[in-house]
Formats: C-alpha cells, sequence, structure tokens
C-alpha cells in the first residue's frame, strides 16, 4: 500500500495494491496490520457505513464531538467523489485548514480522517457509492456540522455546473465560529 501524507499530516491518502487478471482485480481494502503501520498507532473500527448519492450531492461538513469522536477511513466504490476534512482540533498548528482530495472506483484510494476532522465530499460522477469505517458508533447527541461553504474555511469545491444538493440539516448549518467544537 502507498501511503500519501497531505498538507495536513495526519491525513493521509492510501492507496492499496491491485492486482489485475484476466478476471478483473484483487485488493486488499483493509487490512489491520498495514494500516496502523501507516497511521503509526493502533486504531480500531466499530462501524461501517456505505451511502449512495447523486451527482452534486454534497454531504457535509460533519464531525463527532467526544466522547463518540470519530475517526473516518472512506473511500468510493462506484464513481467518483471530491472528499474533504477540515481540522477542527483547536491545538493544531492546521485548525481551520483542510484539505481534498479526488476519490474514485478507478483509483481505488482510501483516505484516512483522524479523530478532531470535520468531513464532506460531493459527488462529481453520475452516482457514488461511498464506503467507510468509523472508529466510534453513530452518536446524534454529539453530532457536529458546519457549513460547507464557510467562508472562513475557504473549501474550493470543483466547479460542476449546478448548485449541490444538500440535506436540511447540512442546510441549516452554522459556520465554523458558532458551531460546536472540540476542546
Ligand atoms: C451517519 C449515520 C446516519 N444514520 C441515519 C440518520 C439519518 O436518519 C440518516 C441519514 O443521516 P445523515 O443525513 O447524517 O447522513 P450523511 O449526510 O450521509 O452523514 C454522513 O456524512 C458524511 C460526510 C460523514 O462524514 C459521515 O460521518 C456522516 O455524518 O441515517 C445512522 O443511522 N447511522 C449513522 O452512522
Amino acid at each position: 500500500m502507498n501511503v500519501i501524507r497531505t498538507a495536513i499530516p495526519d491525513v493521509l491518502i492510501l492507496e492499496p495494491k491491485v492486482f489485475g487478471d484476466t478476471r478483473g482485480f484483487f485488493m486488499e481494502s483493509y487490512n489491520q496490520k498495514v494500516f496502523n503501520e501507516a497511521v503509526g498507532h493502533d486504531v480500531h473500527f466499530v462501524q461501517d457505513n456505505h451511502s449512495r448519492s447523486a451527482k452534486g450531492v454534497l454531504r457535509g461538513l460533519h464531525y463527532q464531538l467526544p466522547p463518540h469522536a470519530q475517526g473516518k477511513l472512506v473511500r468510493c466504490t462506484q464513481g467518483a467523489v471530491f472528499d474533504v476534512a477540515v481540522d477542527l482540533r483547536h491545538s493544531s498548528p492546521t485548525f481551520g485548514r483542510w484539505v481534498g482530495v479526488e476519490l474514485s472506483a478507478e483509483s481505488h484510494r482510501q483516505c484516512w480522517i483522524p479523530p478532531g476532522f470535520a468531513h464532506g465530499f460531493v459527488v462529481t460522477s453520475d452516482s457514488a457509492d461511498f464506503l467507510y469505517k468509523t472508529t466510534d458508533l453513530y452518536a446524534p447527541e454529539c453530532e457536529g456540522v458546519v457549513r460547507w461553504d464557510d467562508l472562513a474555511i475557504g473549501i474550493t469545491w470543483p466547479d460542476l455546473g449546478i448548485a449541490p444538493l444538500l440535506s436540511a440539516k447540512d442546510v441549516a448549518a452554522p459556520v465554523l465560529a458558532a458551531a460546536r467544537h472540540f476542546d
């Protein structure tokens, strides 16, 4: 597996080794030992999620606060998305900064988003299946949401030529300065 560090060093892009042959391909989509070595410490996943979205759907920016903060290992198994992580750790030198990466079924790329980050994505293909593992269970009482277009964060989302389609929760999300916060 190839490990690429992003501009926020704790956010990793992971490229599994893909074995292609006449039948198709094989890859280890998750290997606990290899993953823990890449991250540098033991990570324990407890929930797997799968969402399907049409082109232009934007989910985020979401996070959970302690005691149910979630690290997420995310990937796209059908279609393509632009995936974003925003550092919400107040003690971090990269607090408030974001990184974005294209994840697609074709590239098999995954992204590791540690606890302490908000996460979101927009679908850039006709539809996308998005799969992710989380390090804590869903806990809606700990949920935090930040506006996808908060100018203080300044995410450069891809221009799809259509308005993003958001959930009612995401439309009503506060800016970062007014959102529930870590620390
Ligand atoms: C996230 C989640 C939602 N749900 C339910 C609640 C709700 O009725 C329905 C849809 O929930 P949401 O609208 O929050 O789904 P969605 O907007 O896809 O939320 C997800 O967005 C991405 C960006 C993330 O990072 C995830 O952690 C998660 O927050 O599914 C669960 O039962 N378990 C879960 O783990």
